[in-house]
């Protein structure tokens, strides 16, 4: 008997003509017109090339993955909010490993974390890196906020904002997915502006405290979740991996033995 019989799906979206992931990838798939914000970036592409209006039907063959995606973090807490904003739309299981991060540009850290897993799980991952940007200080702390917050906490990172005017920021998330150790990973950028306030609200999940969303009386963390995952950078980068997702069409191959 083949134990592999019976376990390709086609996870999502016949309805589309299916697509190839390099092709989807050059394409810049899942592009939201509407948010500009939300422009999914490839490694192939400039800004200015991944215009969803040029996306034409390809005739190659849908991508077969070995099995669903792994999302490989260490952080509980993003796990939890991933489950629940993509719910059953992708098939994922999770890993929970803190892989090593490279220093640079925020898209490089995500990109370089999607290799670094797809080589230790040995098939598709999917990994985040989230930054919080002060406009004031040009972007930082950025991807380096998770050391900044363990070092000098809440308080100082408002303290540093003292010495200017101008409070805004924005949270980002870049999700990089990789099909496998050979394939160059793609990524996914959804942003949030907001303004850096004193800390209101549970203290349970990183700088949640201090980010207060534009438009909204709350922070992130005095949020009820469900409010949090309707409007967040990680909930805004989810929505274009889950059309990209669709558009490609990916078949899955599942050991239903086990
Ligand atoms: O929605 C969020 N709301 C508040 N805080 C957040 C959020 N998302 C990440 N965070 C924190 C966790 C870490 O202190 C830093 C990001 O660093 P980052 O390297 O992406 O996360 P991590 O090392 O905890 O997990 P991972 O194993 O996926 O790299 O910001
Ligand atoms: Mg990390």
């Amino acid at each position: 008997m083949n134990r592999w019989a019976a376990a390709l799906y086609l996870a999502f979206r016949p309805s589309v003509e299916q697509r190839a992931v390099s092709e989807e990838s050059r394409l810049g798939g899942g592009e939201s017109r509407k948010e500009a914000l939300l422009r999914p970036q490839t490694a192939a592409s400039s800004p200015s090339s991944t215009g969803a209006a040029e996306e034409t039907p390809s005739k190659t063959m849908p991508v077969v993955l070995p099995r669903p995606v792994t999302f490989v973090t260490g952080n509980a807490k993003k796990l939890e909010e991933v489950r629940a904003i993509l719910g059953q739309s992708i098939p994922f299981q999770s890993l929970k490993l803190d892989l090593p991060e490279l220093q640079g540009e925020p898209e490089e850290i995500s990109k370089e974390k999607a290799r670094l897993a797809a080589a230790s799980v040995n098939g598709p991952v999917l990994v985040e890196d989230t930054c919080l940007c002060f406009n004031a200080l040009k972007g930082l702390p950025g991807p380096y906020i998770k050391w900044f917050l363990e070092k000098i906490g809440h308080e100082g990172l408002n303290n540093i904002l003292k010495a200017y005017e101008d409070k805004s920021a924005y949270a980002m998330c870049i999700f990089s997915l990789s099909l496998g150790p050979n394939s160059d990973p793609v990524t996914f950028i959804g942003k949030t502006p907001g303004n850096i306030v004193p800390p209101r609200g549970p203290t349970d999940f990183g700088w949640d405290p201090i980010f207060q969303p534009d438009g909204y009386e709350q922070t992130y963390a005095e949020m009820p979740k469900e409010e949090k995952n309707k409007i967040s950078h990680r909930s805004r980068a989810l929505a274009l991996v889950k059309s990209h997702f669709a558009a490609a069409g990916y078949l899955f191959q599942t050991d239903v033995s086990h």
